[in-house]
């Protein structure tokens, strides 16, 4: 790598990632990107041998010894606070964090091992970068995966400013967007903000099993807009709805009063009040919908949005507009936008939406980060 092309990076490393699928290999790239050292291990060798050939890190051989900065927990789930208590036990002067989408089932468990005491708990943090594929596996990894999307950091009460602050610095370096909360108020937030969209993309989708070819053959975007995620890895979300289960199946209760009324409603179509009531069923989701922060207005109807993240140097927007160009879709609108804080612009493109995915496909496939 040209020392030249390397940004400034809070952290100084070595950074252990112990985990390393699709998020343990993004944090590792990303590190790498600012000439941080990597050291990688995983259950699988494939996975980390795969890590280290994708320029994640080096693999830390058995026995071999180590003296990380910050260790990164990015196992699944049911096994993040057995390796994070390990860690803090095998390396006294690191930091450790995990990445796990659950937090409060992971501190719990920490804080009734009694293999830890105040020191060790003072090293550990709680995080969630809120950044994610449906595809698993150091692969489908990407150094940029993280860049102006949220990263929370969930402190208890005896984690140390030290640690804290270096749980910060492994967010900024990934060019990700800080915010703190108690593991309770993340749990809450996530069931509805990241569970509840996923369990409800799974319902739908799996509508779509028995569906006729004839029938799937008029997929349109609305349709992959909602299934996107549909996709994702069953082990994984085992763990995470397992987990979340309370604070989830509350959220759900009230979906199912909703669809109830939905229900009742569409059973008598002509009835009194039904088409009022479907109007403030749509009315309903149009204002929760225009509640989620980073859309800036509603796109024209006629056509469809993508917005492609720019590193802030000179020749990138020109770059991009000849690679759209190249594949032959024609751009209806174009917007520039600037993420505060970050090195980072995004261009936010119009384009058909019979194109719109074709050309997500293709910038992806050329290294571009599109926000869908
Ligand atoms: N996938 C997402 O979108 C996403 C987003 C944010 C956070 N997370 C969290 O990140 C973590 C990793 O998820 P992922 O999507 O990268 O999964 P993944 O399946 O791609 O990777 C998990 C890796 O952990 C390894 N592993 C399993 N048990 C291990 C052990 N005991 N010791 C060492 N390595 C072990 C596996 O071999 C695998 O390589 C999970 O806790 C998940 O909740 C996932
Ligand atoms: O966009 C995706 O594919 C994701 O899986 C992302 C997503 C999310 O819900 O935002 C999913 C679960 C993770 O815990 C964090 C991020």
């Amino acid at each position: 790598m040209n020392p030249t092309h390397l940004k400034a990076a809070h952290l100084s490393g070595p950074v252990l990632v112990i985990g390393t699928g699709l998020l343990g290999a993004s944090i590792g790239l990303g590190l790498r990107a600012h000439g941080i050292e990597v050291l990688l291990s995983d259950l699988s060798p494939s996975a980390q041998a795969v890590a280290q050939d994708i320029g994640a890190g080096r693999v830390l051989e058995p026995g071999q010894q180590a003296a990380p900065q910050l260790v990164v927990v990015a196992s699944p789930p049911d096994v993040t606070a057995r390796i994070v208590s390990q860690a803090l036990r095998d390396y006294p002067s690191a930091v450790v964090v995990d990445i796990a989408s659950v937090k409060a089932s992971v501190l719990a468990e920490l804080q009734a091992d009694p293999e830890l005491g105040p020191e060790e708990m003072a090293r550990y943090v709680g995080t969630h970068p809120m950044a994610g594929r449906e595809k698993s596996g150091p692969v489908a990894a990407r150094g940029e995966l993280f860049t102006s999307m949220p990263w929370v950091l969930c402190p208890h009460d005896s984690t140390s400013a030290a640690a804290l602050k270096t749980a910060q610095a492994l967010a900024i370096d990934l060019g990700a967007v800080v915010s703190r909360m108690s593991v309770e108020e993340h749990d809450q937030s996530v069931a509805l903000i990241s569970h509840l969209p996923q369990v409800m993309s799974s319902l739908l989708a799996s509508r779509l099993q028995d569906t006729e070819p004839h029938a799937l053959a008029l997929a349109g975007q609305g349709l992959r807009d909602v299934t996107r995620i549909a996709a994702s890895d069953p082990a994984l979300w085992v763990q995470i709805l397992g987990a979340n289960a309370p604070r989830l199946v509350k959220i759900l209760y009230g979906v199912r009063e909703d669809l109830n009324r939905l229900i009742g409603t569409l059973e008598q179509p002509e009835a009194p009040g039904a088409r009022l009531d479907l109007a403030q069923l749509m009315s309903e989701g149009n204002a929760g919908q225009a509640r989620i922060p980073g859309k800036h207005g509603a796109p024209p109807q006629s056509f469809a949005w993508l917005t492609v993240l720019v590193d802030d140097r000179p020749g990138q927007i020109a770059r991009l507009l000849t690679e759209i160009g190249e594949v032959g879709i024609n751009l209806e609108d174009l917007r520039l936008d600037h993420s505060s804080g970050q090195d980072v612009g995004m261009v936010e493109i119009s384009v058909l939406p019979s194109r719109r995915q074709e050309l997500i496909d293709y910038l992806d496939s050329h290294g571009w980060k599109v926000l869908q």
